[in-house]
């Protein structure tokens, strides 16, 4: 069991599913609490593109154990910003080795190997709260920009909950685009989660409502909302989400328990900017990076977590609905610098 995820306290019927009209029938649905070393072993295999990348590059820089130079750290610099480790935070991890350059004393590349994996060890382990947060229900909201990936992980996180014994509620929030709507209620089936929806064009703030007081009704425990991530415009989409939020915690008080921010890891740095607008917003409590088997980038998960502070729940790893794994800092770690 990892550290962050809540023992459910006891077991229940998914009796909330069974009173929604449509009753959701999912392919094959999860019976048992996932395996920990599976999980594990599918982070480290979805993590292979950045390994492969920094091995060859890293590998080779420090391979030799030798005196540190000002080419050496040059070198290592450009490395870490070409897995996308922003330049800021290369610039906090160099810190230390630059400063005893500059004072003349020595410092060998095992040692300063090992100081950058345990700074980068620390700024990817924030401590994390229970996931799914301690509340009846608890409301998790998910943000991001479209085509991060938000639907899919929702029903990732859905799937994932469901097969540790939880009872999922998920409320179509994102009411901009008809095929959102359509797409949250097709992973539904798939799952087997209902979803709470109106008609396209709805006030999402509605739908929150109306979603939470249906999950306060039927005893369901996490209520997971799919919020849009285009609008009009970008002080329309703000505005929204923040209606959204004073929705919640007007049904249920401190809810959203969790506002996770969805950020596409191939997007490299456009993921900071991402980070600082929500932010502005909401208050974010966590992160989820999605697509990270089809990156050799996974330095971004450093940048971001050390940058906004925001502990990594889950990262994505696949279009499919297992297709997810919690975040490990230490074998996340291991892949960006062997
Ligand atoms: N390879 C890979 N693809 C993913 C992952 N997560 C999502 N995708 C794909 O990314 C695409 C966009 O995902 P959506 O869930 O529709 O993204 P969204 O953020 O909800 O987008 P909108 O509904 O347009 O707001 C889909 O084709 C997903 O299958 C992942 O972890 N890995």
């Amino acid at each position: 069991m990892l550290k962050w995820f809540r023992r459910k306290k006891e077991e229940k019927a998914p009796a909330a599913a069974q009173e929604l009209p449509s009753e959701p029938s999912p392919e094959a649905p999860p019976t048992e609490e996932p395996e920990e070393s599976g999980l594990w072993q599918k982070f480290r295999a979805g993590l292979s593109k950045t390994r492969e990348r920094l091995a060859d590059t890293l590998g080779e820089l420090f391979e030799i154990d030798r005196l540190v130079d000002q080419a050496f750290l040059e070198e290592l610099e450009e490395i870490l910003i070409t897995a996308d480790i922003g330049i800021e935070t290369v610039n906090r991890l160099l810190e230390p080795a630059r400063r005893k350059l500059a004072l003349g004393e020595p410092l060998r590349t095992g040692e300063l190997k090992r100081s950058l994996r345990e700074e980068i060890l620390r700024m990817v382990s924030l401590p994390a709260p229970p996931f799914p947060p301690e509340a009846s229900p608890a409301v998790i909201f998910f943000i991001g920009v479209n085509g991060v990936g938000k639907t899919t992980t929702l029903a990732k996180v859905a799937w994932h909950l469901r097969g540790r014994g939880f009872s999922v509620l998920a409320v179509a929030a994102d009411t901009f685009r008809a095929a959102a709507i359509e797409q949250l209620e097709t992973w539904g089936k798939r799952v087997g989660f209902p979803v709470v929806k109106q008609a396209p064009g709805a006030d999402p703030g509605a739908v929150v409502y109306q979603g939470l007081e249906a999950a306060k009704a039927r005893g369901v425990e996490v209520v997971l909302v799919d919020t849009a991530g285009r609008l009009h415009t970008k002080y329309n989409l703000m505005e929204e989400l923040k209606k959204m939020v004073r929705v919640a915690g007007k049904v249920i008080p401190e809810a959203p328990h969790e506002n996770i921010l969805v950020l596409d890891a191939t997007t490299g740095q456009n993921a900071v900017s991402q980070a600082r607008l929500f932010s502005e917003a909401v208050n974010l409590h966590s992160l989820i990076l999605t697509k990270m088997d089809g990156t050799a980038k996974g330095g971004i998960a450093v940048t971001v977590a050390h940058l906004f502070k925001l502990p990594i729940r889950f990262v994505g790893l696949g279009e499919k609905m297992e297709d997810l794994a919690p975040f490990e800092p230490q074998a996340f770690v291991d892949a960006l610098l062997p």
